[in-house]
């Protein structure tokens, strides 16, 4: 069934548990997606960025999540993923999203503010949650010393302001995880996050997750994080079996059995996070 991200995600809080977002930008991965949710029995949220968006076309990306959702068993959500521009958000409100990140951390913070309160006014009435990122959550190749990166985590007040003042349903963190493939091993910044979770107390996204070891997700979630992010574990996952695949059948050309491995692969990597973040069986 296809619900709001928000339904989702305040159970998870309730619950102390975490929910899997997973990025799509096609047939193969929604349906990976969709069939380790089931099988789990875990309410699960499909997120699609900007890009993913332009690479798919956003009616054909919406037909398939949306069409995928509303036959599942299991409550699903429609996100976008790190929108920064209006009009995207625009358009996903009109194509039935049912959650929204508005993603302004580009921003100084009065105009951070400005902008995802206004998509909150419009979203809100239309039953579409809103997640929000403060602070700065960059890549992996971002060339940023320890200390530069330190500056860009949240500020545990200034989220306090901004939730209050802008009416997000879930805010996305920045205590030390980063887009990509991780060179070194993630360090964590599980004070800022417990200092965080204990003023306010909503649903937390952590970004950045794949790569992440598993003690340092099973701590996060315990200290509060609802909704984990995952892309780059996925696009690994398809990559080495695609590739292995072709590897060991040269000659096959029907792009249904080339994909159908890689839709394996994606699945069980779905699956493993899902039990890791405790939402098996919470559908
Ligand atoms: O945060 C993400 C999408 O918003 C995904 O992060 P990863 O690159 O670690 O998978
Ligand atoms: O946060 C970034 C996501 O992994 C989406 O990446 P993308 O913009 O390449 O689709
Ligand atoms: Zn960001
Ligand atoms: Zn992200």
């Amino acid at each position: 069934m296809l619900v709001s991200g928000k339904e989702i995600l305040q159970k998870a809080n309730e619950g102390g548990y975490a929910v899997g977002a997973f990025n799509t930008s096609n047939l193969e991965i929604t349906q990976a997606i969709i069939e380790a949710a089931e099988e789990e029995k875990a309410p699960v949220i499909i997120q699609v960025s900007m890009s993913a968006i332009k690479y798919a076309g956003i009616e054909n990306i919406a037909a398939i999540v949306i069409t995928a959702a509303k036959n599942a068993s299991v409550p699903v959500a429609l996100h976008l993923d790190h929108g920064t521009d209006f009009n995207v958000v625009m358009q996903c409100l009109r194509n039935g999203w049912t959650s929204i990140m508005f993603d302004g951390s580009k921003y100084p913070f009065e105009e951070n503010v400005a902008i995802t309160k206004n998509i909150v006014n419009i979203a809100h009435p239309m039953g579409v949650s809103v997640e929000a990122e403060l602070g700065k959550i960059g890549g992996t190749e971002d060339h940023i010393t320890v200390d530069e990166r330190e500056a860009t985590m949240t500020d545990p007040d200034e989220a306090v302001r901004f939730v209050e003042q802008t009416g997000v349903d879930y805010l996305a963190i920045a205590i030390g995880t980063a887009h990509g493939v991780y060179k070194g091993e993630p360090k964590l910044d599980f004070d800022r996050l417990q200092k965080i979770k204990s003023l306010l107390k909503m649903p937390i996204v952590l970004h950045g997750a794949s790569g992440v070891p598993e003690e340092s997700i099973v701590k996060a979630v315990k200290l509060g994080v609802n909704k984990i992010n995952i892309d780059t574990d996925l696009r690994q996952a398809f990559d080495s079996a695609i590739r292995s695949y072709l590897n060991e059948n040269p000659n096959q050309y029907d792009p249904r059995k080339i994909l159908a491995a890689p839709r394996e692969a994606m699945k069980k990597v779905v699956a493993q996070k899902i039990r890791m973040f405790g939402s098996s069986g919470k559908a």
